[in-house]
């Protein structure tokens, strides 16, 4: 028998379609009362929140992960039901923080519970599967989505509608289930795991564009920002105007990181010009390879509260 503790947040999986056709939160959550039994799976389930993803931020996560280390004793695994939107930031930073060997499994839906073709028991009921699943271990956070399994550090949300919103397009989905079995095709790289967060740290993400000036960025570096994250051109390149501004935040002592505002693909210094890759990281700007701005925006979040070295924050950041 497994015991898997469940923590329902909110999203669309825990809302329904209103006469209009309009899709909202209601006092129950409709899942809690769906049938989902496994002769080998015992549930306690908690509605930690209920909440659109929108509304969920990092002192959320922060309460998750309390729950979840809480739970590391009791418990063989944990699924949690989210709402899509930010589905992959809660599951970035959970895998950031949490170092525990039971699987860790996020699901969601994309139409909602009374909706024509509603997927969101069918992602709860493989959720459960997969975190009831002795290979399941050991691997960080999982997404379960549409019969595939991602891995937290890759997935992504490609599609606004579609069920078959979430991928990997860097290192591929992780694994698939089947009817009756659950499929790995490959393990993940070592990562390292930082547990403290100061979630008052202001970091944005600001994306890059043809033509960008400096202004913004002067202007932020005089708001006194903890750090930003600029999703850059390319492999990571900028305008010589955004170059200057970066400039003039790394002046001010503020980390600079450099992702891609590229849907695939890593970001690493290739042209040695003015905006250029190389020239920005001679300067002091930090690229993070393999991640998005939001996921960046949380592992600087994690970094700085961490009180890394600046050498020790380079390599944590450019690690995959
Ligand atoms: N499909 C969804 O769950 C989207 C919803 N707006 C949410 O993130 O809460």
């Amino acid at each position: 028998m497994k015991k898997i503790l469940v923590l329902h947040t909110g999203g669309t999986i825990s809302m329904h379609e209103d006469a209009d056709g309009d899709v909202e939160t209601g006092a129950e959550n409709p899942l809690v009362q769906a049938k989902v039994t496994f002769p080998n799976i015992e549930l306690e389930v908690e509605n930690i929140f209920n909440l659109p993803s929108e509304h969920i931020g990092p002192s959320h996560m922060l309460q998750l992960q309390k729950r979840i280390s809480e739970a590391k004793n009791d418990f063989d695994g944990v699924v949690i039901t989210h709402g899509t939107d930010t589905l992959e930031e809660t599951a970035f930073f959970l895998d950031s923080t949490l170092k525990v060997s039971f699987p860790i499994v996020i699901t969601g839906a994309m139409r909602s519970s009374n909706e024509l073709g509603s997927d969101g028991l069918y992602n709860y009921q493989s959720a459960l599967r997969v975190a009831a699943d002795d290979t399941s271990k050991n691997r960080g956070v999982i997404v379960v989505m549409n019969d595939e399994i991602h891995a937290a550090r890759f997935v992504t949300k490609t599609h606004t509608t579609n069920v078959a919103t979430f991928a990997s397009p860097l290192s591929g989905t992780m694994g698939l289930l089947t009817k009756r079995q659950i499929i790995y095709f490959y393990d993940l790289p070592q990562r390292e795991v930082l547990s403290d967060v100061d979630i008052n740290k202001n970091i944005p993400v600001l994306k890059a564009y043809a033509g960008m000036d400096g202004q913004l960025l002067k202007l932020l570096a005089d708001a006194n920002i903890d750090g930003i994250i600029i999703e850059a051109l390319g492999a990571g390149n900028l305008s010589r105007e955004a170059a200057r501004g970066v400039e003039y935040l790394l002046a001010k002592n503020t980390p600079v990181v450099i992702v891609s505002r590229s849907f695939n693909g890593v970001a690493a210094p290739v042209y040695d010009y003015l905006g250029g890759g190389v020239q920005l990281e001679k300067s002091g700007a930090i690229f993070a390879s393999s991640i998005n701005g939001p996921k960046a925006r949380l592992k600087l979040l994690i970094g700085l509260s961490n009180n890394l070295s600046k050498e020790h924050l380079e390599t944590y950041l450019h690690g995959i």
